[in-house]
């Protein structure tokens, strides 16, 4: 028990588990070099975060600093369905969250925690719109890599051509990046994509891309070493990743799953080291029967123990629910493990594991890399086909399975069969090993005290500690910012802490 001053920072998040993750996590590397962070999302995500991690009301302990959560209302019914469909959902938090993270702000300066800098994720521009309007100064964490950001950014300013209705199958050449090959750009960018509206809410990032003082990364010097270079001249850039290593508060506690994770790690020590192919898609990727059925044969045929996410889809979602071909588990016996959700950090950390088949998202991505775990690529669609390429062809940690949903191809238990071999026995096998502890032992040092990655925190956190004295200076004399008018604005609220 005590009490602490702290300059305080609200993270706003949309509210997607691989959008959740990344934004929970600076906020830890926020908190442990002594900020005091809040963490917010709608209260529908907040329930479930509530329900299957471990977070409370409380300010929970991180490093030098705190965190907490605060949850918003998106203004509808527990039961909506419409929140899978993200063309209307989109607009709904747009209306809703212009108005309650004002109050959300002001509210805290009542309590005497006043907000110095709003940092949010993308697909929610409008975080920089209400930081603006507040005076408030604004941060964003891009939570793709640098390579995807850098296309959306070309793709926005218009600065090259891209595939287009009447040239799709052209390739697209961006500075310090190798070629891609038509289906290798961010798939949102396809002029036939299904998902039209997460384009556009990236474009009204880009849109607002001169609000955010700093652009946070989850990526780090090292791995994108040349287009980070070349990106930094266009764009306040700053990478801090891997996010997921917190070296300063290696043990904090608090976790965004959505889901409770299965126990598997009994069942990963029970097996010898390296002979578990770890299969997941990550938290909104379905796969359809057929091509499930394939992946399972392929699993069976090729002798591996394995490791398989089987994440039941959101009742509103439209999803058929998948299930495991007739008699697999018990052909599979003791050599397979099927769950709902699995503790992927620890998995991907476990000695007995070999390799990874993945929808390559990128936290999914920085994941494997900071482990040192190979992986087979089995992308689908965003920014996924992106990462699938510089994993396979540039990293030279991966085989690849797949080249994205856009070619609606069904791929079969054969090649599954012999991906899965390719990536656990032999000669590729073993460099794909050794680049990937290459990458593993970048990504710590990346982090480690006096890394790039660490350096660039502790320069955010100076910078947002610097501006934190500007916004009480102008709030001191103006009502702009919306906490003047609560009276005495502090920087350093005073804060109950329960420890
Ligand atoms: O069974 C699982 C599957 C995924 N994840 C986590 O969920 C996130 C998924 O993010 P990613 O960008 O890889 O994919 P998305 O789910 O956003 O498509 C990552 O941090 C994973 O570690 C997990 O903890 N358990
Ligand atoms: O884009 C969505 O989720 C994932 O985000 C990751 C970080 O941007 C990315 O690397 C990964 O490939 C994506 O799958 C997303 C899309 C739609 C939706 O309803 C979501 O909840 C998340």
């Amino acid at each position: 028990m005590g009490s602490e001053a702290l300059v305080h920072v609200l993270l706003v998040s949309f509210p997607g588990q691989g959008h959740v993750n990344p934004l929970l996590r600076l906020g830890k590397r926020l908190a442990s070099k002594g900020l005091l962070v809040t963490f917010t999302t709608p209260e529908s995500i907040g329930k479930a975060m509530r329900k299957a991690s471990n977070i409370g009301e409380e300010l929970s302990p991180v490093g030098d600093g705190f965190i907490r959560f605060e949850f918003f209302e998106d203004g509808w019914d527990e039961d909506e369905t419409r929140r899978q469909d993200l063309d209307q959902y989109l607009p709904q938090l747009e209306k809703v969250g212009k108005v309650l993270i004002p109050e959300m702000i002001r509210r805290n300066a009542e309590q005497g925690r006043p907000i110095s800098c709003l940092i949010n994720n993308p697909f929610i521009p409008w975080v920089s719109d209400v930081a603006d309007s507040l005076g408030l100064p604004s941060a964003m964490l891009w939570v793709q890599s640098c390579a995807c950001f850098t296309s959306y950014y070309y793709y926005y300013h218009g600065l090259v051509p891209f595939p287009s209705e009447t040239a799709m199958e052209i390739d697209v050449q961006l500075p310090c990046m190798p070629l891609l090959k038509h289906d290798e750009v961010p798939s949102f960018l396809y002029p036939t994509t299904p998902y039209p509206f997460l384009r556009r809410a990236i474009m009204g990032q880009y849109k607002n891309l001169d609000k955010p003082f700093c652009i946070l990364m989850d990526t780090f010097q090292e791995l994108e070493h040349e287009i980070i270079e070349y990106m930094s001249k266009i764009s306040p850039i700053k990478t801090v990743g891997p996010l997921f290593k917190n070296p300063k508060a290696p043990n904090a506690t608090v976790k965004g799953d959505f889901m409770k994770a299965d126990d598997c790690v009994g069942w990963l020590d029970s097996k010898p080291a390296s002979s578990i192919v770890y299969v997941s898609f990550g938290s909104v990727v379905y796969l359809k029967q057929d091509q499930w059925d394939e992946i399972a044969y392929g699993l069976l045929n090729s002798g591996v123990n394995f490791l398989w996410v089987m994440k039941p889809p959101h009742k509103d979602s439209g999803y058929e629910v998948l299930k495991m071909p007739e008699g697999f588990l018990e052909k599979a016996g003791d050599r397979g493990k099927v769950v709902q959700w699995s503790p992927q950090e620890q998995v991907l950390a476990h000695p007995s594991v070999a390799c990874f088949v993945t929808h390559c998202g990128w936290n999914s991505t920085m994941e494997a890399l900071t482990s040192g775990m190979p992986v087979v690529a089995f992308p689908q669609w965003g920014d996924q086909v992106t990462d699938a390429k510089y994993l396979v062809d540039v990293f030279k940690v991966g085989v690849r399975m797949c080249r994205g949903e856009a070619e609606n191809k069904l791929i079969t238990r054969d090649v599954v069969e012999q991906c899965l071999r390719e990536a656990t026995s032999g000669p590729k096998a073993e460099e794909m090993k050794q680049n990937a502890m290459k990458w593993s032992a970048a990504a710590e040092a990346a982090v480690a005290e006096g890394g790039s990655s660490d350096r660039n925190i502790q320069a955010f956190v100076d910078e947002v500690k610097r501006r934190s004295l500007e916004v009480l200076a102008v709030s001191g004399k103006s009502t702009a910012n919306g906490v003047a008018e609560l009276g005495e604005p502090k920087v350093n609220g005073e804060l109950k802490v329960v420890s």
